[in-house]
């Protein structure tokens, strides 16, 4: 067995991930449709394997595009791991309503990295500093970089970013406060959950600037409200408040002021998701996951192997061993 370096660190190159990714990049030359979908299957089980290898095989080199996407700093992504098992993750750039700089652009895909290696974790809230959201990309940087090759070298990043935040195994919510729009819009749909303040508003303002999402927001909507709304809300650059959002499904519920403060009642209403052992709660989040991604066949290998992994384990045991009445 022979091993690679990713960013320092030595992975163990296994004949099975041999196996995958020569056939990974057979198939991204080889374009098919099926065989492009296999990919990223194929792909998802190895997610920091499958950063270096999909940007290869599509021309982009991570390491270009974090240097240039560094050119462009300002805020943060501020992730704080909670002994809950719950996660808070802040989008924080006041000062220009929480647009995403570059330099965050690269902060949050380290932050999803730091995710994916936590395995006490079992939720994730993202949020926005300061009563905001997101207000998408920072048109500072969104100037600077105009030209083609780097706005789809920063497509790029941000879809692969936003495919690994929705693939963790975390049950994750979007606290959407304030506005959420653009590439903010996009981001609430890379959660598992949205919740809305009875003040907040969602929109894909893409239309508006030009453009259409780039960070995977449609491909996402479609799956979340289905095609029909998906292009009335892009089509139109329709504001969604938490009534509408409510009706066509976008949205999962609305925080009320005698919640207390909107994060408390976030991490309220996420718990009870999350309560439990973290080994079920993670394979609850992937046996969905993969039944939403791939096809029956798969989905129902994949929860075999899942299954395996929790049967007999230490909850199902105490479960047992405590003669649990599901009254
Ligand atoms: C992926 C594709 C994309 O995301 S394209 C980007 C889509 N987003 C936008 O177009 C947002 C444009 N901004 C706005 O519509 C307004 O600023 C919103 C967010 C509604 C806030 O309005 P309002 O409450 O009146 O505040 P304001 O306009 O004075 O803004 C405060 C300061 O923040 C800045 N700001 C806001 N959004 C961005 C952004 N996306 N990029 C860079 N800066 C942004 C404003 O320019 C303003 O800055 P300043 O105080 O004038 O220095």
């Amino acid at each position: 067995m022979s091993a690679l370096r990713f960013r320092g660190v030595a992975l163990e190159v296994t004949p099975q991930l041999e196996y995958r990714c020569r056939k990974s990049k057979m198939a991204l030359c080889g374009v098919g449709r099926p065989l492009l979908q296999k990919t990223h299957r194929a792909l998802g089980c190895f997610s920091k394997k499958k950063q270096t290898f999909s940007y290869k095989a599509n021309g982009f080199q991570e390491e270009d595009i974090r240097k240039k996407l560094q050119l462009f700093p300002g805020g943060s992504i501020e992730l704080q791991k909670q002994e809950s098992g719950i996660a808070v993750m802040t989008v924080n750039n006041p000062a220009r309503m929480n647009a995403f700089s570059g330099s965050m652009m690269v902060e949050l895909e380290e932050r999803v990295c730091e995710l994916e290696s936590w395995t006490e974790g079992k939720g994730l809230i993202v949020q926005g500093a300061a009563g905001t959201f997101c207000s998408g990309s920072d048109l500072n940087a969104v100037r600077a970089i105009s030209n083609p090759q780097d706005g789809m070298k920063m497509c790029m990043f941000m879809q692969t970013t936003l495919t690994r935040l929705l693939r963790l195994p975390l049950i994750s919510v979007a606290l959407v406060e304030g506005k959420a729009l653009g590439g903010g819009a996009e981001l609430t749909t890379a959660c598992d959950f949205r919740l809305m303040t009875s003040d907040a508003v969602i929109q894909f303002v893409h239309k508006h600037m030009g453009l259409v999402p780039g960070w995977g927001g449609a491909a996402r909507l479609v799956r979340i409200i289905g095609s029909q709304n998906a292009l009335k809300l892009l089509a139109g650059a329709k504001k969604v408040d938490p009534n509408i959002g409510k009706q066509i499904g976008l949205v999962d519920d609305v925080l009320t002021v005698d919640e207390g403060s909107s994060l408390v009642g976030t991490e309220r209403w996420l718990s009870q998701f999350t309560k439990g052992s973290a080994p079920v709660i993670r394979a609850i989040k992937k046996v969905v996951l993969s039944g939403k991604e791939l096809s029956l066949d798969e989905a129902l290998t994949t929860e075999r192997n899942i299954f395996g992994t929790v049967w007999g384990g230490p909850a199902n045991l105490e479960a047992l061993e405590l003669k649990t009445k599901h009254k």
